[in-house]
């Protein structure tokens, strides 16, 4: 962890670098667009470090890390397409552990499983390839924004159903009123930013 403690709270710092765009990619679909904190080397710094952190002091997730695991409390990261690779590659990188891609349809080339799902705009399939979580592995599932949780429940779902242990989902914002995180309850969703 390197971040950087100074400056204002994550929470503002992400929120005042976003960009809403309205009316995309559909109307009356407000996008958050987050390339300008990936961008802030500073920011994407902090938003990094704070993907990991809740992972490693969750008492929920930290209760599945077995003897030997350190305070890490994840065995890999799976990013989601597209916007999640951007993250969930730093985030492993800086835990020590490597990273998975949860790709949309037609990309994986070997043997995979895939689920389908609807997002706040738009309907999609996710896929996994089955070697890439093994049963009893803890997955760090990683996102840029949830928002109807369609998305990540798919992701979930994927691995879970290769036996993997979804140790915690993480992204940078969660959009409260489209009931992403009820969606994926019982799993533990930290958010940097809830608006
Ligand atoms: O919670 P939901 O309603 O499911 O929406 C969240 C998803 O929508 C966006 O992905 P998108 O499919 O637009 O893909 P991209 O990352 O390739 O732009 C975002 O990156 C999340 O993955
Ligand atoms: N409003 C939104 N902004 C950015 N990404 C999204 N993914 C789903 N809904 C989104």
């Amino acid at each position: 962890m390197t971040g950087d403690p100074s400056g204002p709270p994550l929470d503002e710092l992400i929120a005042g670098l976003t960009v809403d765009v309205p009316d995309h990619p559909e109307p009356g679909i407000v996008f958050r667009d987050l390339t300008p904190v990936f961008a802030d080397g500073p920011a994407f710094r902090r938003v990094v470090d704070g993907l990991a952190a809740p992972a490693l002091s969750d008492p929920r997730a930290a209760a599945l890390a077995g003897a030997g695991a350190g305070d890490r409390a994840f065995d890999v990261v799976a990013g989601v397409e597209a916007r999640g690779f951007l993250l969930a590659a730093a985030v492993a990188l800086d835990a020590g552990v490597g990273v998975v891609p949860v790709r949309k349809a037609g990309k994986l080339p070997r043997e995979r499983i895939a689920a389908d799902y609807a997002l706040e705009y738009g309907t999609a399939t996710l896929e996994l390839h089955t070697d890439s979580v093994r049963p009893g592995q803890r997955v760090l599932v990683v996102d840029d924004v949830l928002a109807t949780g369609g998305t990540l429940t798919a992701a979930v779902a994927l691995v879970e159903q290769l036996g993997g242990v979804v140790a915690a989902v993480a992204v940078v914002v969660e959009l409260a009123a489209l009931g992403g995180r009820q969606r994926l309850a019982p799993h533990t969703v930290h958010a940097l930013w809830t608006t």
